[in-house]
């Protein structure tokens, strides 16, 4: 079993890394940390960073976890293995680029590719902010896969993962701490990341940002709403080359004891108890790239 400790990142490919960092920093709230080596790195909480940029083709490179130390990573490389999967490490000055000590890359079942780090740097001085959207935290990753059921049992067959949620065969929002989910699976044709969230401070901090996103005429793919799931307030916007970012606020933690509910995706309020128009969130393609050599 390999034992997730939180989410570390995400690493998109942009045509235009100028802009994408712009729309990060002006729009999403984030610090920019660095340009290095055509990678922008920006921030959003005590980690180094929950997002980078490398400049090239659009689209999604990978989304990473951290495990507890070297020994863990070692293991998890071990289990995968042995379950089939092929796995490569990280070179050093890979593991530089992505300011941890060590990592591993796969690609999920449906080719989604992820990588487990150990020691990713965190920065001790506070986030300094590029505009006060409230954000408190790297929320949550989103997958898109053609099979929610088979990405679930891929997920909680290896990881530490459980379902806190089901939205029909349509959405599974999985957790491996308390918090409601950390991971979630939307179904969709192609691998590729649906949205990435980031946690508010207060519901005030949603509608301002709402309003903030109108009136700087960035597209609102759905929201403000509310999910029936997590219990979160939500909105989500698009942001330059079809990431899809989501400001939340008020996720819930679950205890051991919580029962897996099942939610019609069908039903008009499926995602949003509000009711407002449902949208499939736009996903960022997955880029197929060799694993690490
Ligand atoms: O927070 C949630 O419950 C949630 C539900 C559906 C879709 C999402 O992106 C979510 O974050
Ligand atoms: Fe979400």
């Amino acid at each position: 079993m390999i034992t997730l400790h939180d989410i570390a990142y995400v690493r998109s490919g942009t045509a235009d890394a100028k802009a994408a960092a712009a729309f990060a920093v002006d729009v999403v709230g984030m610090e920019l940390v660095a340009q290095e080596d055509g990678v922008t790195y920006l921030r959003a909480d005590k980690r180094h960073h929950c997002l980078a940029f490398e400049e090239g083709e659009a689209g999604v490179l990978a989304s990473a976890f951290s495990l507890k130390g070297p020994d863990e990573l070692e293991a998890a490389e071990k289990e995968l293995q042995a379950a089939g999967v092929e796995v490569a490490r990280g070179t050093p000055k890979q593991a530089r680029s992505r300011r941890v000590e060590d990592f591993i890359a796969f690609d999920d079942p449906f080719g989604n590719r992820v990588e487990l780090v150990h020691g990713q740097v965190q920065l001790a001085r506070p986030v300094h902010f590029g505009r006060p959207a409230g954000i408190t935290e790297f929320g949550h990753i989103c997958f898109d896969a053609p099979d929610v059921k088979e990405a679930y049992a891929f997920w909680s067959a290896h990881f530490n993962i459980k379902v806190s949620d089901w939205i029909g065969d349509w959405a599974c929002l999985m957790r491996f701490d308390p918090v409601h989910h950390k991971l979630a699976v939307f179904r969709g044709s192609e691998p590729g990341l649906c949205h990435i969230n980031f946690q508010v401070d207060s519901l005030d901090d949603v509608m301002r940002n709402w309003r903030f996103l109108q009136a700087k005429g960035v597209e609102i793919e759905m929201g403000p709403g509310r999910h029936p799931q997590s219990t979160a307030i939500f909105v989500y916007f698009k942001g330059p080359e079809g990431l899809t970012y989501e400001y939340s606020y008020g996720v819930r933690n679950l205890g051991d004891d919580w029962v897996p509910r099942v939610f019609d995706p069908t039903e008009p309020d499926a995602i949003d108890m509000w009711h407002g128009p449902i949208q499939r969130t736009q996903t960022q393609p997955q880029l197929r790239r060799p694993l690490p050599a």
